[in-house]
């Protein structure tokens, strides 16, 4: 199979996750017999040094030019202090934006062998398993106006929750459709005792709700969900959210795997072209360090394999082959509770030999067949 990946490293520890996870997929092409066509582009603070601009045109022709789109991160302290133009994290939300990526999927799924890493006790983390479906083109990411203005001569600011009711349709069609295929339960995560949009979001949940009547839907408060995340995260399944909502607690259930550098993502839109990404951000404090944990990275292309590509042995090879590594102990810093770690590129070269042995075995199972 021939397939063109865009790749979209961004800043930080963008770069050196991506790295790795290009090793990776160029591995598994090898193995597997495909050939993957690595197209660059420049975004976030790289591209405003680069070419003045956090999503130059040029990005966006890749982007579209390609079957898949993995990213990196963006941002950073060099650039915290530029207009808002020019920030690096105008160049992400404009890529969402522009390809229409509203449908961001973050799994939250316990390792075993990660149990003791969770800050959490282990009976609460073993086996949860569910999926937070955030929205993410709308609400006040991209709400108008968004400013600092003049309110009678004092200082003010305004920022815009907007969402028009087919957006919040289409979010709660999505987490449905996920559900059906999970254990069937469906929380709607909002603030509707406080935010008229919320009521809206909470309204049309229940009527999108009664065309799945083998889904149970529940509604749940953000400052409850929050809570609960933490008192008994083996309670969710679908998690359905608005875009901020969405952002805050995804970092928060990241820690019930035991790093945020585990957490995978899925930005899927409506004409078929997804960007994968790892829910963490450029982590300045470590980048450069080779330090950084590559594996939400190399599971978000494993999602791509899967979702974009079709691939679904080679995405199993790849979870398959994280999960030999850690299991044999191996562990970036984040998760090494201070003892001995392994480097990005490191985790990289071992999941890689996980992934040849594991086409060793398929070569014998193959031969005696
Ligand atoms: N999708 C994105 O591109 C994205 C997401 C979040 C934040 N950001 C940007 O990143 C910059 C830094 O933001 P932040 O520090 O609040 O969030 P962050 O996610 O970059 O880092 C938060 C903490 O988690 C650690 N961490 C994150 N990923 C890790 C990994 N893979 N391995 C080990 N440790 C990891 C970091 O070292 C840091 O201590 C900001 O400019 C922000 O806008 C970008
Ligand atoms: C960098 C930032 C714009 C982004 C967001 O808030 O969506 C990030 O935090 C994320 O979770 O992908
Ligand atoms: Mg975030």
């Amino acid at each position: 199979m021939k397939k063109t990946i865009a790749l979209l490293p961004g800043d930080g520890i963008g770069k050196e996750v991506v790295d790795v996870t290009v090793e990776v997929l160029k591995s598994v092409a090898e193995h597997f017999n495909h050939q993957f066509q690595f197209n660059y582009g420049l975004i976030g603070g790289d591209a405003i040094d680069q070419k003045g601009n956090p999503l130059p045109e040029e990005t966006l022709e890749v982007c579209r030019n390609a079957d898949a789109i993995i990213l990196g991160a963006v941002g950073g302290p060099k650039w915290d202090q530029n207009p808002v133009e020019l920030r690096p994290e105008r160049g992400l939300l404009a890529l969402r934006k522009e390809l229409d990526l509203f449908a961001n999927l973050r799994p939250v799924k316990t390792f075993e062998s990660l149990l003791d890493s969770s800050p959490l006790k282990k009976e609460y983390v073993e086996g949860v398993d569910f999926v937070i479906v955030r929205e993410l083109t709308g609400g006040l990411y991209f709400g108008k106006p968004s400013e600092r203005i003049d309110y009678n001569g004092e200082e003010a600011v305004v920022d815009t929750l907007f969402y028009k009711r087919a957006e919040i349709e289409r979010i709660l069609v999505s987490a449905f459709e996920i559900a059906k295929t999970r254990r069937k339960h469906v929380t709607s995560v909002d603030k509707a005792n406080v935010l008229e949009s919320s009521r809206l979001w909470r309204e049309v949940a229940e009527e999108v709700g009664a065309r799945y009547p083998d889904v149970v839907l529940e509604h749940m408060l953000v400052d409850n969900a929050a809570m609960q995340l933490i008192r008994s995260p083996k309670q969710f399944d679908v998690i359905v959210t608005e875009n901020m909502f969405g952002d805050i607690l995804s970092d928060e259930g990241s820690m019930i795997t035991g790093s945020l550098g585990m957490l995978s993502s899925a930005s899927l839109s409506s004409s078929g072209l997804h960007l994968y990404e790892p829910v963490h951000g450029s982590a300045p404090d470590i980048a450069g360090k080779n330090i950084a944990n590559p594996i939400a990275t190399i599971l978000s292309a494993a999602m791509m394999l899967r979702q974009s590509l079709g691939l679904e042995e080679e995405a199993k090879a790849i979870e398959k082959a994280v999960d030999n590594v850690l299991n044999s102990g191996l562990r970036t810093a984040d998760l090494a509770d201070g003892g001995k770690f392994a480097t990005t590129t490191e985790i990289g070269e071992e999941i890689k030999n996980a992934l040849a042995d594991d086409y060793e075995i398929i070569n014998i199972i193959n031969n005696y067949s």
